[in-house]
């Protein structure tokens, strides 16, 4: 059996995204992202399901780093995944009580608009995850205290739902990814496949006018389909930044391989974060 880790504890959205990709491995709980990434790093677990970015709320900056940090790391798979957020109190608590309101910060966020309108005095907190805040209310009836969770934490944690489906917009998804260092492919067949791409992490050589559009003349004349760009901060100055590029398709010819040749000579560090699938899983 293999080991995954996930974003715990029991009930966050991870593992509800984990268990459908892994029903038959041993899945196993870890407090933070970075956990998570190190677990996989050192051979602790065999592979890791972390979320990377929300429709909402945009990218999961801890992943976004440790996968430019980790270069051993690489993607096998995406896995889109629909996302309710429901606000829950202990059952011994009042709703109208509520001093303080607890989630993973995507979640507060996500919800942002919903708090600002009826909660708008109460203080918000960040937990390391959504279930995390479960947990904690259930274990602090004395403390009135809400958490912003799922109906399986909710359910698993024995909380009151007093509000439903507060996420400021319907349509609210993440993309979970699964990482490890074994550079394969995920397969499977029960799930809804939505698409293919590869992932890049790029880091240009020096700040010149035209580097990024240097960069990207070597995906266009190659007519490679870029379905992503984002720049993320490298830590080293304001203003330094990599990029993660989304390849749309497969990644078989040579003439892609040769642009991966063709950055590299013009002094672009290049990482192949994998090429990979996106799924569909179920709520
Ligand atoms: O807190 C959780 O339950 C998580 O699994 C983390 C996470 C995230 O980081 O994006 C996952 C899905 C939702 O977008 C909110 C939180």
């Amino acid at each position: 059996m293999m080991k995954i880790a996930f974003l715990g504890p029991q009930a966050s959205f991870t593992q509800l995204a984990a268990s459908q990709l892994f029903p038959n491995e041993e899945l196993i709980p870890k407090i933070n992202i970075l956990d998570c990434f190190n677990d996989v790093a050192h051979g602790h677990v065999d592979k890791a399901v972390v979320p990377l970015e929300n429709s909402i709320e945009g990218t999961v900056s801890m992943t976004l780093d440790y996968l430019y940090k980790t270069p051993s790391i690489t993607i096998e798979a995406e896995a889109v995944m629909p996302i309710a957020h429901h606000l829950m109190i202990h059952p011994d608590n009042n709703a109208y009580d509520i001093e303080k309101i607890y989630s993973h910060p995507q979640a507060l966020a996500q919800s942002f608009h919903f708090l600002d309108t009826h909660y708008k005095n109460v203080q918000r907190k960040d937990f390391s995850s959504t279930a995390a805040a479960a947990l904690y209310i259930s274990e602090h009836p004395e403390l009135k205290r809400a958490a912003i969770a799922n109906q399986f934490a909710a359910n698993l944690y024995n909380l009151k739902i007093i509000n439903r489906n507060i996420q400021d917009f319907e349509q609210n998804h993440t993309r979970f990814i699964i990482i490890s260092k074994q550079k394969e492919q995920y397969h499977n067949n029960q799930l809804e496949v939505l698409g293919e791409k590869s992932g890049l992490i790029i880091t240009l050589p020096d700040d010149h006018s035209g580097g990024l559009h240097q960069v990207l003349s070597v995906f266009a004349w190659r007519n490679m389909n870029l379905s992503k760009i984002e720049s993320r901060t490298l830590k080293t100055g304001l203003g330094n930044y990599f990029f993660l590029i989304n390849v749309v398709g497969k990644w078989e010819s040579v003439l892609y391989e040769n642009a991966i040749a063709e950055l590299e000579s013009i002094n672009t560090q290049v990482s192949f974060l994998g090429n990979y699938k996106e799924f569909l899983l179920e709520s």
